[in-house]
């Protein structure tokens, strides 16, 4: 589960957010939607730890994330989260399988493992073939693979169908929605209303406003500016 509380995200005197609170329970999607600019990935990235957030907390199992040392947060990448981006973040000159080995743990049953990852996304038999030979779609769903077999508990996902055709799309949003129902907490960030209503809830973030309209120093809290969470 992930709850944020009284987040706040400034990059120099601009303020993307503040006062920002959710909670994604396990089982639970949640989509980010707002326009362009809205700090959608910036949320995203705060969560998966490659941001620092300005305020506030966010709290994995009761635990303050933002305040891990290197080797939780190296520990949290590892053990807990999974990312998926619209860009796919595979290795290109590897083959399928061993994009899918780098998450892997347990060695005995890595094969079957393996198969049952690909199968479900329709890849079955592409093990050997390298990454830069497949199309987009087929590069996503390793990479949606890649979280079948890592199996994280909290799933980050940037316009994960962002690049993708309907079918590649339906994919996708089946295997997280999958992932999803086995316990993971997922948050998505998409512009597109389709994979809303496949959400539970949907967490608006409007577009900043310019900085020379955003109050005072303390850059732009206005208590829950362009924040609105709502259940689908
Ligand atoms: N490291 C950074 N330093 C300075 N500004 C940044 C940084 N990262 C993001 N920004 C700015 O923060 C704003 C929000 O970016 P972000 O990518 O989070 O928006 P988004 O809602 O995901 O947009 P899109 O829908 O276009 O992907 C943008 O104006 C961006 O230029």
């Amino acid at each position: 589960m992930i709850t944020i509380n009284g987040l706040a995200k400034s990059f120099g005197p601009r303020t993307l957010w503040s006062n920002l609170d959710c909670r994604v329970a396990d089982g639970e999607m949640l989509a980010v939607t707002g326009p362009s600019g809205a700090g959608k990935s910036t949320l995203l990235n705060c969560i998966g730890l490659l941001e620092r957030p300005t305020h506030g907390q966010i709290l994995c199992r009761g635990a303050d994330i933002t305040r891990f040392g290197p080797r939780a947060r190296r520990r949290f990448r590892r053990d807990v989260l999974g990312y998926l981006f619209q860009s796919y973040a595979l290795i290109e000159t590897a083959t399928v399988a061993e994009n899918l080995r780098v998450t892997m743990a347990p060695k005995g049953q890595r094969r079957a493992v393996l198969r049952d990852a690909l199968d479900h996304v329709g890849l079955a038999g592409h093990e050997n073939e390298r990454i830069h030979h497949l199309s987009g779609g087929e590069q996503q769903r390793v990479a949606v693979a890649r979280l079948l077999v890592k199996q994280p508990s909290v799933i980050l996902a940037d316009e994960p169908t962002g690049a993708l055709d309907r079918a590649n799309a339906a994919v996708v949003m089946d295997a997280l929605r999958e992932m999803s129902a086995a316990g993971a907490a997922v948050l998505i960030a998409s512009h597109t209303p389709s994979i809303w209503s496949r959400c539970d809830a949907v967490l608006e973030l409007s577009a900043p406003r310019p900085v020379d309209e955003q109050p005072g120093a303390s850059a732009g809290s206005r208590p829950g500016r362009g924040v609105q969470a709502a259940r689908t």
